[in-house]
C-alpha cells in the first residue's frame, strides 16, 4: 500500500501535548525496578531454549574447567609448599609447577571459549527478542500508536532490549560460575580446617550487611542519573524536532536555560551516585583486610600448634583472594538482574499487547475488487463517548470518485481509516464489492487500495527505493514511466544522481511538492483499484497542479477515488461530494446540484471565494 503516515493533524497545540505526554512517558519507563519474577525469567529462558542443546553444553562444559582449574591452582600451591619445598624434592616440584601450568593453560582456553560461545548464544537470543517485538509492534494497529508516543516505543526496542544485552551474554554464566566457585572455596577452606575456615568466614555476614545496604543507596542514585538522563533526552528530541519552530519564534535563549538546568541537575546526580559508587571500594576492601587479619593472626597460633601447616595458611590466603570476587559480583549482579526485570516486563507488556483490528482465524483473502464500496450505518468513536462518526451510510459505484468535505474534524480522514481498515467500527459495516472488511486478511484489502497522504512520508535510501515501495517488485523503467506520468522525472534527473540520489529520513532535500510528485508515482506503481489521496494537493503550486490534475485524471481512470481537499476548486469534477459535518454526512450530490441547494458546500465555496478574493485584493 503506497503510504504517508499522517502523524499529526492538529496542530501545534496537539503537538506540545505529545511531546509533553513523551517526556511523561519516558520518566514513567525510566521508572526502574521491579520485584524478581520467576515467571518472567521463565519466559526469558524461553528464548535461550533454541540454541541450548547445540551451545550449553560447551558453555558449561568450559565453565566447570574454568572453575576447577580456578580452584585447583591454590591447592597445588599448597601442596608445593607443604611437599615439594619442605621435603626439598624436586622432582615433586616441577610436576606441581607443571600441572599449574597446565591448569592455567586449561582456564585460559575454556575461558575463551566460554566467553565466544556466551556471547554468541547473547547476540542470537536478542536478535531474536527484537525481532519479535518490531515485528510485532508491526502488527499492532493505530489504536497503540495513537495512546504511545513514537518516543517510548524508540527506547523500548532500544534501551530495554539492550538492557537484557548484559544479562544474556555474561550474566547468567557469571552467576553460576560464582555460585559454584563460592561453594567450592568454602568446602575446601572448611576440609583443610574448621576452626581456620569457620573464622575467616566471621567477616561473611559483616561484608553482607554492608553491601546490600550500600547497594541499596548506590542502585537509587543511579537510577536517579537514569531518570534525569532521560529526561534531557526527551528534551533534546523535543527540541531538534522543533528546532525550526525555535528559531522562527528565537526562544533559543529559554530553551538553553531549560536546558542548562536540566543539564545542572544531571550533574548533582551523577556527582551523588559516583561518590557512593566510589565509597564501596574501599569498605570492601577494609572488610577483606579484617579477613586477613584473622587469618594471620589466628592462622599462626594454629600453626605455632601445629594444626596448621604453613602451606595450608598460604593455600587460605590466595583462597579469601577469591573469595571476595564473587561475593561482590553476585551483589552487582543482582541490581543488574531487577534493572532486567524492569526491561523483559516493558517488553513483554508489548510483546502481548493484541492488535486491536485483528484477522480472523481463517479469513479468506479479498479477491481482485472491482471496486464498489459501501458504508453501512458506520458508528465509529476513537474514545469512548465522542463519536467521531455517527451512522454514516454512503454507496460507491466502482469507478466513481468521491470527494470528502467539511470542516476541520468534521470525520473525512475517519472514513478513510476506516476504509482501509486501520481501525474497526463500533456499530455498522463497511463492504468492498460486497465483502464485510473485517472478513477478509488485512494484507489483501490493504494491497488493493492506495493511499497518499497529506504529510508525505519519504523514507532514508534513493529516489528509485522511495517510488518502488508502492510495488517492490517492479522494474527500473516501471518506477521512471511512474514518474514521467505524474511529471516528476523532470525535477528527478535534475538532482545529482537522479533516480539514484540518496534522500535522507522523511526526505529532508525535497520540497514539499515534490515528495508529493513522489507520493504520486508510488501510488500510481501500485496500480491499486481504490485510491485516496488526502489534502494530496494542498502544498503543490499552481502551475505544477495544473500538471498533476492531468496526471490525476489518468491515475484516477477506472478506479475508485476519494479525495479529501480543501481546496475546493480541485474536487469541482468529482462525482460524488459529500459534505461532513460532526460525523454527520449533511449533504451529496454534484457539484451542480449542491451549488443550486444553496446549503452547506455552497456556503463553503462562497467564503473560499470571499477569501481568496480578499487576499488577491491586498
Ligand atoms: N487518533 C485520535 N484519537 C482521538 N480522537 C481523534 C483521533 N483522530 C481524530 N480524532 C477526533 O475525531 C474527530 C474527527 O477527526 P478527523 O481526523 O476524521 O477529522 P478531519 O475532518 O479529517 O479533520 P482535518 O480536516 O483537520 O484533517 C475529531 O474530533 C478529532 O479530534
Amino acid at each position: 500500500m503506497s503510504t504517508a503516515n499522517k502523524p499529526n493533524q492538529k496542530g501545534t497545540a496537539e503537538e506540545s501535548k505529545e511531546t509533553k505526554q513523551e517526556r511523561f512517558v519516558y520518566q514513567d519507563d525510566d521508572a526502574i525496578e521491579k520485584p524478581f519474577n520467576w515467571s518472567q525469567i521463565r519466559r526469558l529462558g524461553t528464548y535461550m531454549k533454541p540454541y541450548s542443546k547445540q551451545m550449553l553444553p560447551i558453555i558449561l562444559l568450559s565453565m566447570l574447567l574454568v572453575t576447577m582449574t580456578k580452584l585447583a591452582i591454590p591447592m597445588l600451591i599448597s601442596f608445593a609448599i607443604d611437599h615439594a619445598l619442605e621435603d626439598k624434592n624436586l622432582k615433586l616440584l616441577y610436576i606441581f609447577v607443571g600441572s599449574m601450568a597446565a591448569a592455567y593453560l586449561i582456564q585460559w582456553l575454556a575461558g575463551n571459549y566460554r566467553i565466544r560461545y556466551t556471547n554468541m548464544i547473547g547476540q542470537r537470543v536478542i536478535y531474536d527478542l527484537r525481532h519479535d517485538l518490531f515485528s510485532h509492534i508491526q502488527r499492532l494497529s493505530f489504536r497503540f500508536f495513537d495512546k504511545r508516543p513514537a518516543g517510548s516505543v524508540l527506547v523500548r526496542i532500544t534501551n530495554d532490549v539492550n538492557s537484557l544485552q548484559d544479562l544474556f551474554t555474561n550474566g547468567v554464566v557469571n552467576v553460576l560460575i560464582d555460585c559454584v566457585q563460592l561453594l567450592g572455596i568454602i568446602v575446601i577452606l572448611l576440609t583443610f580446617n574448621v576452626k581456620l575456615g569457620l573464622a575467616i568466614m566471621l567477616t561473611v555476614p559483616l561484608m553482607f550487611m554492608v553491601s546490600t545496604t550500600l547497594r541499596k543507596r548506590i542502585r537509587l542514585a543511579w537510577q536517579d542519573v537514569r531518570m534525569k538522563n532521560s529526561r534531557i533526552n526527551a528534551h533534546l528530541n523535543e527540541s531538534i524536532q522543533g528546532m525550526r519552530v525555535t528559531q522562527a519564534y528565537t526562544q533559543e535563549k529559554e530553551n538553553m536555560k531549560f536546558f542548562s538546568n536540566m543539564n545542572g541537575v544531571n550533574r548533582v546526580a551523577w556527582n551523588k551516585a559516583s561518590a557512593l559508587n566510589q565509597s564501596f571500594g574501599p569498605i570492601i576492601e577494609v572488610t577483606g583486610a579484617i579477613g586477613y587479619c584473622i587469618l594471620f593472626w589466628y592462622g599462626a597460633k594454629l600453626v605455632q600448634n601445629g594444626e596448621v601447616s604453613i602451606g595450608v595458611l598460604v593455600g587460605f590466603a590466595t583462597y579469601i583472594g577469591h573469595f571476595w570476587e564473587p561475593i561482590n559480583r553476585l551483589g552487582q549482579m543482582y541490581s543488574q538482574l531487577l534493572i532486567a526485570m524492569a526491561s523483559s516486563e516493558r517488553i513483554f507488556e508489548f510483546i502481548d499487547e493484541e492488535p486491536t483490528v485483528a484477522e480472523k482465524g481463517n479469513a479468506p483473502a479479498l479477491p481482485s475488487i472491482q471496486g464498489h464500496i459501501q458504508f453501512d450505518h458506520v458508528v465509529f468513536e476513537y474514545e469512548p463517548g465522542r463519536p467521531a462518526l455517527h451512522r454514516f451510510n454512503l454507496k460507491v459505484h466502482a469507478g466513481q470518485s468521491i470527494a470528502l468535505v467539511g470542516h476541520t474534524g468534521s470525520g473525512k480522514s475517519t472514513i478513510i481509516n476506516l476504509l482501509c481498515r486501520f481501525y474497526d467500527p463500533v456499530e455498522g459495516r463497511v463492504l468492498i464489492d460486497g465483502h464485510d472488511i473485517r472478513d477478509v486478511t488485512i494484507q489483501s484489502l490493504r494491497s488493493q487500495v492506495g493511499i497518499v497522504l497529506q504529510d508525505t512520508f519519504i523514507f532514508s535510501g534513493t529516489i528509485r527505493d522511495n517510488i518502488r515501495f508502492g510495488r517492490l517488485e517492479a522494474t527500473d523503467a516501471e518506477v521512471e514511466a511512474a514518474a514521467k506520468a505524474v511529471h516528476a522525472h523532470d525535477f528527478i534527473v535534475s538532482l545529482p544522481n537522479g533516480y539514484d540520489t540518496e534522500v535522507q529520513e522523511r526526505g529532508n532535500i525535497l520540497s514539499m511538492g515534490q515528495r508529493q510528485l513522489l507520493s504520486f508515482a508510488r501510488a500510481l506503481l501500485a496500480d491499486p483499484r481504490v485510491l485516496i489521496l488526502d489534502e494530496a494537493t494542498a502544498s503543490i503550486d499552481t502551475e505544477t497542479e495544473l500538471k498533476i490534475q492531468e496526471a490525476l485524471k489518468t491515475l484516477l481512470h477506472g478506479r475508485t477515488s476519494f479525495i479529501i481537499a480543501h481546496r475546493l476548486s480541485t474536487i469541482r469534477h468529482a462525482d460524488n461530494i459529500v459534505v461532513l459535518d460532526h460525523g454527520k454526512m449533511m449533504e451529496s450530490g454534484s457539484h451542480e446540484d449542491l451549488m443550486h441547494k444553496q446549503g452547506i458546500y455552497y456556503g463553503l465555496i462562497q467564503a473560499q471565494y470571499r477569501f481568496l478574493s480578499e487576499a488577491a485584493g491586498q
